[in-house]
């Protein structure tokens, strides 16, 4: 018999129940709570007088629709205000750890997670969010679910899934210049579509993963939702270890070493057998740039922008059609120089201290472009704290940067931070959909880096330009 996958291997460590129709009932270890998503779950709990199973298995947080711009404290709109207050409300019912939004753990979840240990090697985690997918860069099964299995989380722990398949994605070779993980994975969605990974646990791995940093995982993690995979996994090593050591949720003392015993031995089996395999050379990466309203429209920053009249397809012809028209794009336009209006640095795909490092290397001693608004908005208030140590904010600033509190910000219409219809706006966030940052904004996503150099030249750059041999 063959060897089993990491994917495999945890399921089966988590398997309560299996039914005859081939379904799963899954333990569930962790369960993160946002303001957006839960509150018909709480609702449901409410009514049903159910209790909670396992108060300590979730954590709660504020991010999508709080301000940025905390220095004046506003959630003032209803929808918002009423969001943040029903979900400080609900964890003081229940009893469930509520982190809030003017404390120094505050931020998006998929960034907090890691940040404080709670998200850990081996676990089963969910959340009500679709980027849950980015805590597998820690070795667990994490993925999003829905209202109704949020409930089910909260009244038994469990729930009741179907496997999915298996697919390993091997990277080879190490990143070139100005080549980040942003970049790897919008070309792997670029090279192969949206629909890739649809019924697919996707492991990353080959030596341009191990050559990878925790934050530049967790970005390959992050984006495997926008390659149509609800699950990335990393199997853990050293880097893992390393970065949730003396994590304040992480195990301490002999747990501790127990732990890390249990973690060294999870990995695929050398005869594990994927049902798809792809291989890809990251040397072959160039700068990234979406040019489209959807995340497989990106091309490498050289390139123009595709015409339609070549396109056989008609639905493509259609799709591609329609794409550039919201985008204000003509076929065959050169994405170089693309003039853009906002910049934003963050989010829980690029909002961590690496990514604001690699920007900061771009603005030193240079100034954003005059008619661009730029904004930085750490992922967390540890984010935050930790790149002011190093005077990152002083940085940004002097170059004319806005420097945020923590939050999910311009990555979702869902705050005070948005696009007004028309504008453009080079993005470190994952979403590219009409509206996405705002009714009618246009959005490129891009690495850190480069939407640093955006706001340098105010236009769409190439940022190998800027960098230091
Ligand atoms: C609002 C929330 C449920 C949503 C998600 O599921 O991912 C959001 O975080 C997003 O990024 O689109
Ligand atoms: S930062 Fe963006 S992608 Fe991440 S959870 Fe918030 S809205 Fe979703």
């Amino acid at each position: 018999m063959a060897g089993a996958t990491l994917y495999e291997k945890i399921w089966d460590a988590h398997a309560v129940r299996h039914y005859d129709d081939g379904a799963t009932l899954l333990y569930i270890d962790r369960h993160l709570v946002q303001e957006v998503s839960t509150p018909q779950s709480f609702l449901a709990l409410d009514t049903s007088r159910a209790r909670i199973h396992r108060a300590d298995a979730h954590l709660c947080v504020a991010d999508h629709a709080v301000p940025t711009d905390r220095e004046t404290p506003s959630l003032k709109d209803g929808l918002a205000r009423k969001q943040v207050e029903r979900l400080i409300e609900n964890a003081q019912k229940y009893g469930l750890k509520y982190l809030p939004l003017d404390g120094d753990r505050h931020g998006i979840v998929h960034v907090i997670g890691p940040e404080v240990g709670f998200t850990l090697p081996g676990t089963t985690l969910v959340c009500g969010d679709s980027h849950t997918s980015t805590h597998g860069a820690f070795g667990c099964i994490a993925f999003g679910i829905g209202a109704s299995e949020c409930v089910s989380v909260f009244r038994t722990q469990c729930l009741r899934l179907t496997r999915q398949k298996t697919m390993r994605v091997t990277l080879s070779g190490s990143l070139p210049h100005g080549v980040y993980a942003k970049d790897v994975i919008l070309s792997l969605i670029a090279r192969h579509g949206t629909g890739i990974g649809i019924g697919h646990a996707i492991e990353y791995a080959g030596p341009a993963v191990a050559g990878l940093s925790m934050e530049e995982r967790m970005t390959l993690c992050n984006m495997t939702i926008e390659a149509g995979s609800r699950i990335g996994i990393i199997a853990p090593d050293g880097k893992t270890i390393d970065y949730l050591k003396g994590r304040p949720l992480a195990p301490q003392g002999a747990n501790w070493d127990r732990a890390v015993t249990c973690w060294r031995s999870l990995k695929s089996d050398d005869d594990a057998v994927f049902d798809r395999e792809i291989d890809l050379d990251v040397r072959e990466i160039a700068p990234h740039v979406s040019w489209g309203t959807s995340p497989d429209l990106t091309i490498n920053i050289d390139q123009r922008t595709p015409d339609p009249s070549v396109i056989a397809d008609p639905k493509e012809r259609d799709r591609i059609r329609k794409s550039l028209a919201y985008m204000g794009l003509e076929p065959n336009t050169p994405i170089q120089n693309v003039p853009v209006d906002h910049v934003f640095i963050g989010s829980c795909t690029n909002g961590r201290l690496e990514d604001l490092q690699a920007a900061a290397r771009i603005i030193d001693g240079r100034k954003v472009a005059r008619h661009v608004k730029a904004i930085v908005v750490p992922g967390s208030m540890a984010v935050r704290k930790a790149a002011e140590e190093k005077g990152l904010h002083t940085l940004f600033k002097a170059a004319g940067f806005e420097w945020r509190h923590s939050g999910c910000s311009m990555c979702v219409g869902m705050n005070d931070d948005r696009l007004q219809p028309g504008q453009r706006c080079a993005s470190t966030s994952n979403r590219n959909f009409e509206g996405r940052q705002g009714v009618g904004g246009r959005t490129h996503l891009m690495s850190p880096a480069m939407a640093a150099a955006a706001a340098v030249k105010g236009c769409i750059t190439d940022v190998r330009e800027l960098l230091e041999p």
